[in-house]
């Protein structure tokens, strides 16, 4: 069965605004992390790879139970660079220690992509922590050297439909590749921190290139220094994911509405909220403001 979500006893909005605001001024201040990428990148990257463990065949992993906090989850090759997210998050979690691991790990996934300018993401309070037995196995998180209908197939686990693969992948407008965490590496420069729809722009208009990196993998590199995994460049070869990469490469707008619906279902894959009032939007620093 699914997981039923509980709240934080007593804990609302402004509870968790606060949270929010905690780690939006952290955000702010460290800015120079990775080259001044800023750590949003990386957080929003964490808020996935907790959530994409999740497994519907028998509701194992995913964002519930916060066991990215084990080692044995912690620890997965596939997580290599997350510990920057995580280290980042320990101030917080030791200031508000009443917010669950899981909560924490998927509001700041909310929080980094609200303040680099990203849709509203509404988000629902409820994960409780589990133990350490419960932690998934490694080898749940995709692997980037495949084609278009590996990836079909590995959302294919969670329910995702074409539309919602491309619109969450366009997440990789955000930061970048890191040849020591991953095998790949770039794109210099163009990594941004602001979230648009330039991943789908520079799908389409890039001339692209496959070559072999310095650790031996290949990538697609563009005259620009913009580069793609072969898992980004399956969603041009395959017919059926192009036609939404076409959609969003034209209307920000609708990429936004259609990456929030995502994202969300990432999030919230395996819970039961049903006995929770309505989700949460957070106010962004700058609409706080006094
Ligand atoms: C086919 C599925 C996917 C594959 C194979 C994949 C693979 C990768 C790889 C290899 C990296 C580089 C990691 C590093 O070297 O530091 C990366 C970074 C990233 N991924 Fe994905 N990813 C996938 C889906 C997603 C999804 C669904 C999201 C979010 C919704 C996401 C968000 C990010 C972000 C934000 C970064 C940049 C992290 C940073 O700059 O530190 N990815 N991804
Ligand atoms: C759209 C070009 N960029 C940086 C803005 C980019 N492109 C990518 N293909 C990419 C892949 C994984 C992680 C980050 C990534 N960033």
């Amino acid at each position: 069965a699914l997981h039923l979500a509980q709240a934080e006893d007593g804990k609302g909005l402004d509870d968790f605004q606060k949270v929010y605001n905690a780690i939006a001024e952290k955000l702010r201040d460290e800015d120079e992390f990775d080259g001044y990428i800023g750590y949003g990148p990386n957080l929003v990257r964490l808020s996935w790879h907790v959530s994409g463990t999740f497994d519907k065949n028998d509701n194992s992993g995913g964002s519930f139970g916060g066991t990215y906090r084990f080692k044995k989850e912690a620890d997965d090759p596939a997580n290599k660079g997350l510990q920057n997210a995580a280290r980042f998050l320990e101030p917080i979690a030791k200031k508000f220690p009443w917010i669950s691991h899981g909560d924490l790990y998927t509001l700041a996934g909310v929080t980094a992509l609200q303040e680099m300018q990203g849709p509203k993401i509404p988000w629902r309070p409820g994960r409780v922590d589990a133990d350490e037995k419960d932690a998934p196995e490694n080898g749940r998180l995709p692997d980037a050297s495949k084609d278009g209908n590996y990836v079909r197939h590995y959302f294919g686990r969670f329910g995702f439909s074409d539309q919602e693969i491309v619109a969450l992948l366009g997440a990789h407008c955000l930061g970048k590749t890191h040849l020591e965490n991953s095998g790949y590496e770039g794109p210099w420069g163009a990594a941004t921190n602001t979230f648009t729809n330039e991943f789908f722009v520079n799908l389409l208009n890039e001339n692209w290139k496959l070559e072999k990196n310095d650790a031996g993998n290949e990538q697609y590199n563009s005259n620009k220094g913009y580069m793609m995994l072969p898992t980004d460049y399956g969603l041009i070869q395959d017919g059926k994911f192009k036609k939404y990469v076409e959609k969003y490469a034209k209307d920000q707008d609708a990429f936004f509405e259609d990456f929030k619906s995502a994202y969300v279902k990432l999030l919230e894959n395996g819970i039961d909220f049903s006995k929770l009032g309505k989700a949460y939007v957070f106010k962004t620093l700058d609409e706080q403001d006094s």
